[in-house]
């Protein structure tokens, strides 16, 4: 049974078409499609849609324009916007643009249908204003990684709000970029950024780094200073290493957070101010909560809605795209040309397991812009402590050996290959044995005590494996 509601797809792709006509009339969805946004306007004139989904990228006008236009004259009428070309600017675009929706492409069909709906069923209630929109600084943060485009999402959702916001990922994956992204797209974004490592600040600094004080609350406090918190007033404070906060820090903290207002060290009179917090952590925050080392009444007050930014090693089909860009960032530092990926250099720098994720990756980007003599990057080239190559001559750490195994082990899955291990295991003895015997000038009886087997197992293998 087609349900009343209408929605209408525009897309200059007919396969996209094809795709959402399909799956929104299996859902039960009146539809209806345009190739273009110049059509659907014509049409706008005539009648109005329930919901509109919509690509970015279109000849004519584009799908930016198109939901500013709709968002002008239909304020109630979701726009789902849909794009290949995701990265954050599209994405907070579409959000302060009033988008009801943004879904990065190859979308999942079912959570189209899913977002449908629910723009459906929200058509009534969704009055929003239309927000006018600014000008966008250029692309800030890399990564087309489906990791990152729920990171990208959040932040376009939570940009215009004055929500608490805690981040949450290991030490170099990004906090502070989404931090200032979050700052840089809200309506405080005229208003200072002001930054705060709780891990840096010597313990019986912190609360007058602050809060600031008064003259002569403490020896040495000649003159009165301000704090943090007044430094950041109309704008945005970033506590990173939040879960570093010493205890009676917290208990400070969490009163400001309630009351709005607090007091200099030594002062008297209480000072209000309008900050919005974004706390970071790499720390697992309940466990410190369960541990007694955090107060679980701040954890719920920071925590009201948390992004999470994945490890590099979760979004390595990234590291391409963030390693040419760290090139062009350390070109226009350093002087030259910006430095390229030979394909083989790529592809063994996207199976490392990089433990200090984007941070590592852009010093790496850096030491090569200095130290690499040629304009492209062979593996020879990179720093020592990354293994200079794959060879095994030139002694891979067991690091490398493992992440080289992943890669391995990510493509045969990636080609539905099954039982994998049966081959792997093999191959694994086959090198062992190999390289035992060569040590061992073809000594069995010393190869297998070096490999920690008995003669005849070591014998049974190699007759297994064809080794002679
Ligand atoms: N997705 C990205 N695109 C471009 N640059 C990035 C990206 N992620 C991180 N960077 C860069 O990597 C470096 C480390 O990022 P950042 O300082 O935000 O990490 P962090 O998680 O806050 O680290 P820490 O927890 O150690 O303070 C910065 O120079 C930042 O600009």
């Amino acid at each position: 049974m087609q349900k009343h509601a209408k929605v209408w797809v525009v897309d200059d792709d007919s396969s996209i078409r094809w795709v959402l006509e399909r799956a929104l009339s299996q859902a039960g969805i009146d539809n209806e499609s345009f190739i273009d946004g110049d059509q659907l306007i014509a049409r706008m004139r005539v009648e109005q849609p329930d919901v509109v989904i919509s690509d970015i990228r279109m000849p004519g006008i584009d799908g930016l324009d198109l939901l500013t236009r709709i968002t002008e004259q239909y304020p109630e009428l979701p726009v789902i916007i849909t794009t290949a070309h995701s990265d954050l600017e599209s994405a907070v675009a579409s959000y302060q643009r009033g988008a009801f929706e943004y879904l990065p492409k190859p979308f999942d069909v079912d959570e189209v249908i899913a977002v449908t709906e629910r723009a459906l069923a929200h058509a009534q209630e969704n009055r929003g204003e239309p927000v006018t929109p600014e000008q966008l600084p250029e692309t800030e943060i890399i990564g087309e990684a489906p990791a990152m485009q729920e990171v990208f999402r959040a932040i376009g959702r939570l940009a215009q709000s004055n929500i608490t916001v805690l981040i949450n990922g290991e030490s170099g994956t990004g906090k502070e970029l989404v931090a200032r992204a979050l700052h840089r797209h809200s309506p405080r974004a005229q208003k200072p950024f002001i930054a705060l490592n709780m891990a840096a600040i010597p313990r019986d600094l912190m609360e007058s780094e602050l809060f600031g004080h008064e003259k002569g609350a403490f020896t040495g406090a000649n003159t009165k200073r301000e704090g943090r918190f007044e430094q950041a007033d109309g704008g945005t404070l970033f506590l990173d290493e939040i879960g570093d906060m010493p205890a009676e820090t917290q208990t400070r903290l969490l009163r400001v957070l309630a009351d709005g207002e607090f007091y200099r060290v030594g002062g008297h009179t209480s000072v209000k101010v309008d900050v919005r917090i974004i706390a970071a952590t790499h720390q697992d925050l309940e466990e410190r909560v369960r541990q007694g080392d955090f107060r679980e009444d701040l954890f719920h007050r920071l925590n009201v809605i948390r992004i999470h930014i994945p490890r590099l090693a979760e979004r390595r089909e990234d590291i391409p795209r963030l390693m040419n860009f760290f090139f062009r960032k350390a070109a226009e530092e350093l002087g030259g040309e910006p430095k390229v990926l030979l394909a083989e250099t790529e592809r063994f720098l996207t199976t490392l397991s990089w433990p200090g994720n984007v941070r590592q990756l852009e010093n790496t980007c850096r030491w090569l812009t200095v130290m690499a003599s040629g304009r492209e990057i062979h593996l020879r080239d990179l720093p020592p402590e990354l293994g200079k190559t794959v060879a095994p001559e030139t002694g891979n750490t067991a690091m490398q050996w493992h992440d080289l195994l992943c890669h391995w082990a990510r493509n045969e899955l990636a080609q539905d290959k099954h039982h994998i291990l049966r081959q792997a295991v093999p191959m694994f003895e086959q090198a062992m044995i190999e390289v035992a015997l060569e040590h061992t000038s073809g000594r069995k009886r010393d190869a297998a005590e070096l490999l920690g087997w008995g003669r005849n197992t070591l014998t049974r293998k190699m007759k297994d494996l064809g080794i002679s």
